[in-house]
């Protein structure tokens, strides 16, 4: 581990630098993460007069950098797996998908701004999150005496929220609790939890994902261009098993065939 921890640091210390010395050069287009956080990170140190004491060190950029990467990158792609092999299953639910795609797009490059107009996918994209949240649980650990309803917790207790088992339960969600019917998101995620906290993809509060938004653009984006290339179908080969492993995978993979259209 201490290795593997080791070598990421050198690789991201290599890309900082990069980027720290493209940016001196006057180079670099500051339109990503690593370039908004250093970029506001060298102001705030010129606005102290050149105090580098202030701003964040070089280990801030660093752990940056990789809750970044770890929340974003398998949160997405699993998110994407589980689509394609839920809209593998629902052939009618891929095909309303694709004539939206197609109405709104054609088979042009999807851009930003249209991204909003996508229903159905939308639709679809909360439908895959409730059955499938890649986070499956929400940690916490109280700090000191806690009131939590009627319990009265000591410090250093564990908690644990149970996202699936919330999102699976018939209480909230009704008889039809384990099937995919996007539908009941068809009136936005307030109608369909009536008003209660029982959808949690995001997680909730003060610490609820800040790159949600990016990551349902991200995958609206992802989704659309295969639908323009592609209606997919499950491979005999697929076994469906979710696994829970760091986030909620399938655990012998997503067969897919694929058929160019
Ligand atoms: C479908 C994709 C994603 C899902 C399902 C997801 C889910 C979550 C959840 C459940 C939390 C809350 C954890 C907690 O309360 O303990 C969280 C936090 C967070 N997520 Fe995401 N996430 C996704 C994508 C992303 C992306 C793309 C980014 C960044 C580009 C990101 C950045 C973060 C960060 C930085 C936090 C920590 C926020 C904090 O503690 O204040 N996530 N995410």
């Amino acid at each position: 581990m201490k290795e593997v921890e080791r070598e990421v640091r050198a690789i991201i210390k290599g890309l900082i630098h990069k980027r720290e010395n493209a940016m001196k050069a006057g180079e670099a287009a500051n339109d990503d993460l690593l370039g908004i956080l250093l970029d506001s990170n060298l102001r705030e140190i010129e606005e102290h007069g050149g105090n580098k004491t202030v701003g964040m060190s070089m280990d801030d950029v660093i752990e940056e950098c990789k809750v970044f990467y770890f929340a974003g990158q398998e949160t997405t792609s699993n998110t994407l797996s589980w689509t394609m092999v839920l809209l593998a299953q629902h052939q009618n639910w891929q095909s309303r998908a694709r004539e939206e795609v197609l109405s709104i797009f054609g088979n042009n490059k999807p851009d930003f701004d249209s991204l909003n107009r996508l229903k159905v996918v939308t639709i679809i994209l909360y439908e895959v999150l409730r059955l499938y949240p890649p986070g499956i649980i929400l940690t916490r650990s109280t700090q000191k005496e806690t009131k939590l309803g009627n319990l009265t917790l000591p410090a250093g207790v564990q908690l644990a929220m149970p996202t699936t088992l919330v999102h699976h339960d018939p209480e909230f969600w009704g008889d039809d609790a384990k099937d995919f019917k996007p539908e009941r998101f068809a009136e936005g995620v307030s109608k369909a939890t009536k008003y209660q906290v029982s959808y949690l993809p995001f997680g909730w509060g003060p610490r609820i994902c800040m790159g949600q938004n990016f990551a349902l653009n991200v995958a609206k984006l992802a989704i659309t261009m295969i639908l323009q290339r592609f209606w997919f179908e499950l491979s005999p080969s697929y076994a469906h098993a979710p696994a829970p492993s760091l986030t909620l995978r399938p655990q012998h993979g997503a067969h897919l065939i694929l058929h160019k259209m």
